[in-house]
């Protein structure tokens, strides 16, 4: 048996709430499939679509109505966690049943906790929310001067906000209780609710959104994991993405995987921390392996027969 952590892709959720469900349901019996074949599994989540959304609508509502209050982004991502949670708690309970399963499945409303001090405070790189085209984007960022926007791998331009690294998981325990209880366990949400710890071990949101593939690998190296799996909307890691002569990679080394971020083949935001969070799991201990590979393929993940796998 295999204990596999799998982090999906936001953006491979779709944009609405119906097309989040066809989406989970389409993924469903491949992670189902998993336990199927004697593994266990911890699932996690992106949010970079749904956050911004969410944000969104709550800026805009508030400024044309009174009875309706601006959140930030640590509200938003404990609603995304709730939301798209929600959604996956659905599917899978549903697929259990078709297939006769005896499991339970949570979801842990989770908090990460992050440096207060970390740099990217000061540096935005994570894309949130829809794609705009240019001319939007720069009409957006006029009459907002303090939101960034900017293009994000060919698909158009997104607004961009700190993306801290996560340094501890605060609901650990809950996390490892849950899984001792035979339950399939969806965690760090959206990346997990960015929390600074003060000096009385209190915990404050900050507005920030955490990379789901950072805390994946932090959440996988807690439990214990064989295998980690981010599940996105492309079947494989490319070089040269998007160009005529891409080639897409089957198996890579964590040397290798290095070089290609050296020479710039992972767009920031998008493909790097996929590969650089892949990079830290298959490192932590010898025999992990990291697969990047797509949502409807996770059986194939794990047998080798579609998607990337990165290993020392
Ligand atoms: N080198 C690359 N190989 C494959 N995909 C890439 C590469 N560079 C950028 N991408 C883009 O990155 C996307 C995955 O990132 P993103 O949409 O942010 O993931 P998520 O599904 O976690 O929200 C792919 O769908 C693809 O469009
Ligand atoms: N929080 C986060 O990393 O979301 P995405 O995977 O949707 O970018």
């Amino acid at each position: 048996m295999s204990r596999i952590v799998i982090a999906l892709g936001g953006n491979a959720l779709g944009k609405t709430a119906a097309q989040q469900q066809e989406m989970i349901q389409n993924a469903t019996p491949s992670l189902i499939g998993l336990i199927e074949n004697g593994n266990e599994i911890i699932i996690s989540h992106g949010n970079g679509p749904q956050v911004g959304m969410i944000s969104l609508a709550f800026a805009v509502a508030s400024q044309h109505s009174g009875n309706v209050s601006n959140f930030e982004f640590p509200e938003c991502t404990a609603m995304s966690q709730g939301y798209i949670g929600y959604h996956l708690q659905k599917g899978i309970l549903r697929e259990l049943k078709h297939k006769g399963m005896p499991w339970h499945v949570a979801t842990v409303i989770t908090q990460i906790e992050v440096e207060k001090d970390d740099p990217a405070f000061h540096n935005p790189t994570k894309p949130v929310g829809g794609f705009y085209t240019k001319e939007q984007a720069q009409e957006i960022m006029k009459e907002n001067p303090n939101l960034l926007f900017k293009e994000d791998s060919g698909r158009g331009y997104r607004q961009l906000v700190a993306s801290p690294k996560p340094i501890d998981i605060v609901e650990k325990d809950s996390i490892l209780n849950l899984l001792d209880q035979e339950f399939i366990v969806i965690a760090c949400g959206g990346g997990g609710i960015p929390v600074i710890r003060d000096e009385e071990g209190d915990y404050h949101g900050v507005s920030a959104v955490i990379d789901k593939d950072f805390a994946s690998s932090k959440l996988a190296e807690l439990v214990s994991a064989d295998y980690l799996f981010i599940l996105t909307a492309v079947d494989q890691v490319a070089i040269d993405f998007g160009k005529p002569n891409q080639k897409n990679l089957t198996d890579i080394t964590v040397e290798e995987a290095r070089k290609y971020i050296e020479e710039g083949q992972f767009a920031p935001g998008s493909m790097l921390p996929k590969v650089e969070a892949a990079i830290t799991f298959a490192q932590s201990k010898q025999g992990r392996v990291a697969v990047i590979g797509s949502l409807e393929k996770a059986v194939q993940a794990m047998d080798g027969s579609s998607g990337t796998r990165i290993h020392l």
